[in-house]
């Protein structure tokens, strides 16, 4: 039968194309269609489309939470807030990602726990989550229509409890990264990546209050009372190998997209560096002895959240530097994984602070590493060169 099926093939492509055997060999990709699919079809594509109109319907909810009397703030044992604009956009999230793809894990920042002790709470996130609708409805179902029941809800919320690891597929999911910068009006992100056997691969970040212009300077004022106004709200995304992207935040189905990378500098001297807000959150001084001694005149520009790694892919700024305070704290992989693949899609790469690669694959912290820096490739030895003799100085 094998033999009869060859020799049937062979009749037929010399019915067909019986002259030039180079024309038979190009057009003998036509009778495998699998590899025409892969060339129609990129890699990731249905992941990157779920994750930007997610991530988009969800930050339109933490928009919505801002304009609204009540932010709901309760205070986490770690004495961090939380409010029911975080506890909203995770589970509209979640059921997103759960609706298109059902066996994939969830890494969460947030759980329901207080919404299932505390009725009032559940009912004002029900009530957001409710509202929370793309205006188009074809990108509506993509992601699932709305959440059923506040059972649902609730359920949702929970699934953010993957132990993560470093086989198959976990999504990392930061409902409001920077939720102190949400809360006075600064710069926050809603952070979402797609880890596949511990690598970022897959990476979307929602910034309501980053302009919409990838060439506008950064300045200081983008940090504090940066009000979601005209030409505000950015959609950035990045799939491993396939270059990094921004589009204005919309309303409905997804806006046209434009390519992203990183400014080229010839001269470090010449950078400017991104740095936390929270004085709490990275090492002002050190960050400081840093840039001085690679020269750096220009003020750092200080905002919240993953903003920080978006400003540095679209080149409005060049590095992001989180210098530890303490060895002991351990980085969430929710704030770092979607911002860290945008980046090095942009041409960037990044590394802890003792230049070694991040580990997403280890659970849901980056314990063996210790600090983060960002940078163009170029440029990444020279200022870890820089970073670790800071550091050392003071061991
Ligand atoms: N001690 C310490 N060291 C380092 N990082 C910490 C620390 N405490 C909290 N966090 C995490 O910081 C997240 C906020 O992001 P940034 O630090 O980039 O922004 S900023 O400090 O608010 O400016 C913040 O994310 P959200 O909780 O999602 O806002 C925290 O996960
Ligand atoms: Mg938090
Ligand atoms: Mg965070
Ligand atoms: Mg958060």
């Amino acid at each position: 039968f094998v033999s009869r099926s060859a020799a049937r093939l062979s009749q037929l492509k010399q019915h067909f194309y019986p002259s030039s055997p180079a024309i038979l060999h190009r057009r003998s990709i036509s009778f495998t269609p699998a590899a025409n699919r892969s060339i129609a079809t990129m890699a990731y594509d249905k992941e990157l489309e779920v994750a930007l109109l997610a991530v988009q319907r969800a930050t339109l909810l933490t928009k919505s939470v801002f304009s609204s009397h009540s932010k709901g703030t309760l205070t986490k044992s770690d004495a961090s807030p939380v409010t029911i604009g975080d506890f909203g956009a995770q589970a509209l999230i979640i059921s997103s990602i759960k609706h298109a793809f059902p066996e994939d894990e969830v890494v969460g920042e947030e759980d329901a726990d207080d919404l299932r002790k505390d009725a009032s709470l559940r009912e004002l996130v029900w009530g957001l989550v409710q509202s929370a609708k793309l205006e188009d409805s074809a990108a509506e179902d993509k992601i699932g229509g709305p959440i059923p029941s506040t059972d649902a809800m609730l359920d949702a919320l929970d699934q953010g409890n993957s132990a993560g690891g470093r086989k198959g597929r976990i999504w990392a999911l930061d409902p409001i990264d920077g939720t102190k910068g949400f809360l006075r009006g600064g710069q926050y992100a809603v952070c979402l990546a797609l880890m596949v056997d511990g690598v970022p691969t897959v990476g979307v970040l929602g910034c309501p209050n980053l302009p919409i212009d990838d060439k506008a300077p950064l300045d200081a004022s983008i940090g504090a009372d940066a009000d979601s106004g005209e030409g505000k709200g950015v959609l950035f995304s990045a799939v491993k190998g396939q270059g990094a992207t921004s589009r204005p935040l919309g309303k409905g189905a997804l806006q046209p997209s434009n390519p992203i990378s990183m400014k080229s500098i010839s001269n470090i001297s010449e950078a400017t560096f991104c740095e936390s807000v929270e004085s709490g959150h990275s090492n002002h001084g050190d960050q400081a002895a840093i840039a001085s001694k690679l020269g750096i005149t220009k003020p750092s520009v200080r905002m919240d959240s993953q903003a920080k790694y978006a400003s540095i892919a679209r080149g409005a700024g060049d590095l992001y530097l989180r210098l530890p305070f303490a060895k002991k704290y351990e980085e969430k992989i929710w704030d770092h994984a979607a911002g860290v693949v945008i980046v090095q899609e942009a041409g960037g790469e990044v590394t802890d602070a003792w230049g070694k690669p991040l580990d997403f694959g280890i659970g849901r912290t980056l314990k063996e590493n210790n600090g983060v820096v960002g940078a163009p490739k170029a440029l990444l030895p020279q200022v870890l060169e820089v970073v670790k003799e800071v550091l050392s100085a003071k061991e």
